[in-house]
């Protein structure tokens, strides 16, 4: 039974999987997985090749779903809900995801606006029977600022960058003004610099009160902001905590099944193989 919203969604876990699994394929790839976020924890879920991290995601944004739970309990809930609209979970959790950018970037016709707005009845193209208001548009151009993509209007997706079309998706996600923002690979395909400049605009998203959610391979995208880091090897949690006492050489060399070194240059991290 769903309990309704909390008007302060801040003291509600974000995220509760509890003992979780997930097939795909004849495979069991998410072995009685569990993980709890807090609202408002940052946090990066960092995973080797292979690790279970799209799974996950998939998950989260149920596009597959667990084996049922011996006991009946659910196994995963979102703002402390185990079931949800999809217009009410798009309010509390945007979701930036590769597949989502392949679907939007292989529509030569889609217009960038297009594409924020569409977000509103949750389609990927403006219909016939799509009213779009003026309070829509207005949203839509405040989120394109947001995501600092607002020079982008006018152009079709097909024709961005990748860097471009990921910060046009980070506006469609904006759009509904979500609590959190689950960010799938969001640095996949961008330049050093690309990277650095789209690293410093979800700090920005941060700052201002969007929980960010981020999954990565890559150490280096842990954000100052992030708080909170979750270790996944073979498709289970390996260590999830404090950013300081998760990102060691022991626990990153777990994870990754290598010997890793890891260095803290300023508020970010690297790593490398010894
Ligand atoms: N449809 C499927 N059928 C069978 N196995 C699958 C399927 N999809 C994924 N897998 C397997 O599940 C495991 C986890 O895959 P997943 O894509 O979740 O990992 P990941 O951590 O996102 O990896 P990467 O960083 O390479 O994207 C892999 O071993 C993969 O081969």
């Amino acid at each position: 039974m769903n309990a309704p919203f909390p008007d302060d969604l801040g003291c509600v876990p974000l995220l509760e999987i509890d003992d979780a699994s997930v097939m795909r394929g004849d495979r069991l790839i998410l072995d009685r997985f569990s993980l709890r976020i807090n609202a408002g924890e940052h946090t990066a879920i960092l995973g080797a090749n292979g690790a279970g991290k799209s799974t996950l995601v998939r998950l989260i944004t149920r596009e597959i779903y667990p084996l049922a739970r011996g006991d009946g309990r659910a196994s995963l809930r979102v703002f402390n809900r185990d079931r949800w609209h999809v217009s009410e979970l798009r309010g509390l959790l945007g979701i930036v995801s590769p597949s989502l950018q392949d679907d939007c970037t292989s529509d030569a016709a889609l217009e960038v606006s297009e594409a924020v707005l569409s977000s509103f009845f949750a389609a990927r193209r403006l219909g016939l029977d799509h009213r779009v208001t003026e309070s829509m548009r207005e949203r839509a151009n405040a989120a394109l600022v947001h995501a600092g993509a607002e020079h982008l209007r006018g152009r079709s997706m097909a024709s961005l960058s990748t860097g471009e079309a990921r910060r046009v998706l980070i506006a469609r996600a904006l759009v509904h003004r979500p609590r959190a923002l689950l960010l799938d690979e969001p640095c996949a395909g961008l330049d050093i610099a690309s990277r650095r400049r789209f690293l410093e605009s979800l700090r920005h998203l941060a700052r201002s009160g969007t929980t960010l959610l981020l999954v990565t391979h890559h150490i280096e995208e842990i954000l100052p902001e992030i708080t909170q880091v979750a270790l996944l090897r073979d498709g289970r949690v390996v260590q999830h905590g404090d950013k300081a006492e998760v990102l060691t050489d022991a626990a990153l060399s777990k994870t990754f099944g290598m010997p890793v070194r890891v260095q803290r240059l300023g508020d970010y991290y690297s790593a490398a193989i010894e």
